[in-house]
């Protein structure tokens, strides 16, 4: 029977899954996180990188990859919240229906500053959207990324290194940015887990579909600036752009992200079942693929 894989395919997994190889007997599907949350949940699909706050909220019925995330410490550029008032004035949010925890994050974030917003489906552009009178969008993935460099890029010490929001200019007018994953490390100190790649208890992918990850990873990682190069055309973004974009992740979920995934399954959360991972690869496997 054929293994059935499903990928959010955002620039963000491009150093895992562009040269990735899959071995005989599986298939893989793409879509955005909540189509592919929704995939594995239903059995459609057999492993993802799925949505982090799914894996969450699902952990009684799902396992994960000890070794692969995508996490940052500090900004991660494709999480972002436009907003034209300042974060405490906000009235009224729009919020992504591909996004999982990026919704939950930001929920996180109002609750930690004491903000009660109205928070409320709406697809658009934060242009389109700020124009149809909220004063917040939530944006995520590749689109999220291109927006956020059209309001304030080029990158500069001040986009990348300083005090939140950033601030620009979207459809005309002054926009702030602010960037999530830097709101969690402003709060917490830890970086943000925003997937890791699951699967349902008891149905682990098979070990060479695992270790080609682990190979596609390094290769990936090996030559990034041939992946950012081949995404920033897709992109239309400067190449140097998408390279501090996919040099500033963490790949391995390793234990500084581990910390940052339980405090955010705490505050995101309550009462979750314990999380439960897949058993850690062995010295051959690592030797290989490290
Ligand atoms: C970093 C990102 O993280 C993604 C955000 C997700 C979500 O909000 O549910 C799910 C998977 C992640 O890969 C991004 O959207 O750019």
């Amino acid at each position: 029977m054929t293994y059935r894989a499903g990928w959010i395919h955002f620039t963000n997994v491009a150093p895992i899954l562009d040269s990735l190889q899959l071995p005989p007997g599986v298939s893989a599907i793409t879509g955005v996180p909540t189509e592919m949350n929704a995939a594995l949940l239903d059995g459609r699909v057999d492993v993802a990188n799925i949505s982090v706050v799914e894996f969450i909220r699902n952990a009684d019925k799902l396992e994960a990859l000890p070794d692969f995330s995508v996490s940052v410490l500090g900004p991660v550029y494709s999480v972002n919240l436009f907003h034209t008032a300042p974060l405490h004035a906000l009235k009224r949010i729009a919020l992504t229906s591909q996004s999982a925890t990026s919704v939950a994050l930001l929920e996180v974030v109002l609750k930690e500053r004491g903000l009660k917003p109205v928070l409320e489906g709406a697809e658009g552009t934060p242009e389109t959207l700020l124009a149809a009178g909220f004063d917040g969008v939530l944006r995520i993935g590749d689109s999220a990324l291109r927006e956020w460099y059209a309001a304030v890029g080029p990158l500069t010490p001040e986009t990348t290194m300083t005090a939140l929001p950033h601030t620009g200019r979207a459809g005309g007018q002054a926009v702030h940015v602010t960037d999530l994953a830097e709101e969690w490390f402003a709060i917490t100190g830890h970086p943000f887990v925003f997937a890791v790649w699951a699967y349902r208890k008891g149905y682990p992918p098979p070990p060479d579909l695992v270790q080609a990850m682990r190979e596609a990873r390094r290769e990936g990682l090996g030559h990034l600036a041939e992946v950012a190069r081949r995404h920033a055309q897709q992109l239309g973004l400067p190449e140097r752009v998408v390279q501090h974009y996919l040099w500033n992740f963490r790949y391995h979920l390793e234990e500084p992200d581990r910390l940052g995934l339980t405090e955010f399954a705490l505050k995101a959360v309550p009462g979750h079942a314990p999380l439960q991972f897949g058993p850690k690869p062995g010295k051959r496997e690592v030797e290989r693929t490290l």
